[in-house]
């Protein structure tokens, strides 16, 4: 038998969405994947066939593009700073939804003009796309690479902006920021790794069961 495919999943904040939607799509994992407490990292489904892996959110799309796993569940904002050409992402699957903002303390943004911008430093964990962002209107952009908490960073002196993902506005709001640009709106996407797509039969039937399963989400 083929070796299974692997499903790379984010641990944390999405795995709760991903769940019915694994289940829509006809891939129930072993009891144990969704134990936040289990210290194991890979795990098998209903399907012989199907193993998934629960890793970091950013780590989903490295995986992926390596080939190490077929298929993964992972942010837009992950897919966009990565841009790895290896990656396919032929289903939103409307969840995980938030955007990519920029955001500054509120006493400088009520006099603050984004189009008069000619350099910025921002911390971000978003360089790439960050500096991309401002390219394409000839701003040039200086990032601090931080893996969270990137709100501390204009209070401590770090850098006067930030670049990350908004949802409720609650975490900028309890530390003095507020938004003043949206540079992406953001969901989770399936990606599939391009060469899997045409070596191993079992994936394209796994993602129309997962594009079926939001179809039928959205529509109930
Ligand atoms: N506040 C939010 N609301 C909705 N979706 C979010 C929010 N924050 C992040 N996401 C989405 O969930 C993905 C994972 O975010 P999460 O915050 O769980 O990762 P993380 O804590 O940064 O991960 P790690 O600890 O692995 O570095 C993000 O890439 C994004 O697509
Ligand atoms: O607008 P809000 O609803 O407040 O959500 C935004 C927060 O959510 C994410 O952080 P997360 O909670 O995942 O923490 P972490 O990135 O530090 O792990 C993001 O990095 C923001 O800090």
């Amino acid at each position: 038998m083929a070796d299974p495919l692997i499903i790379a999943v984010p641990k944390g904040r999405i795995l709760s969405e991903v769940q019915p939607l694994l289940a829509a799509a006809g891939v129930y994992p072993e009891p144990s994947f969704f134990d936040e407490n289990s210290r194991a990292l890979r795990f098998a489904t209903s399907d012989a066939g199907v193993e998934l892996i629960r890793v970091r959110a950013f780590d989903v799309a490295t995986f992926v593009a390596h080939g190490a796993a077929q298929l993964g569940v992972v942010g837009s904002d992950v897919i966009a700073e990565f841009a790895y050409p290896e990656l396919y992402a032929p289903v939103d699957l409307h969840i995980g939804h938030c955007r990519l903002s920029v955001a500054e303390p509120a006493a400088i943004a009520a006099a603050d003009d984004p189009r008069g911008w000619s350099h910025v430093r921002v911390a971000t964990k978003y360089p790439h796309v960050t500096a991309r962002h401002f390219a394409a209107r000839g701003v040039q952009a200086e990032c601090v690479k931080l893996n969270g908490a990137m709100e501390l960073a204009p209070t401590l002196g770090l850098a006067p902006r930030i670049v990350d993902l908004v949802s409720s506005g609650r975490t900028l709001k309890e530390n003095g920021l507020v938004e003043v640009e949206v540079i992406a709106e953001v969901t989770s996407r399936l990606v599939v790794n391009r060469a899997a797509m045409k070596t191993r039969p079992a994936v394209v039937p796994l993602v129309d069961a997962f594009r079926r399963a939001v179809a039928d989400r959205i529509a109930a």
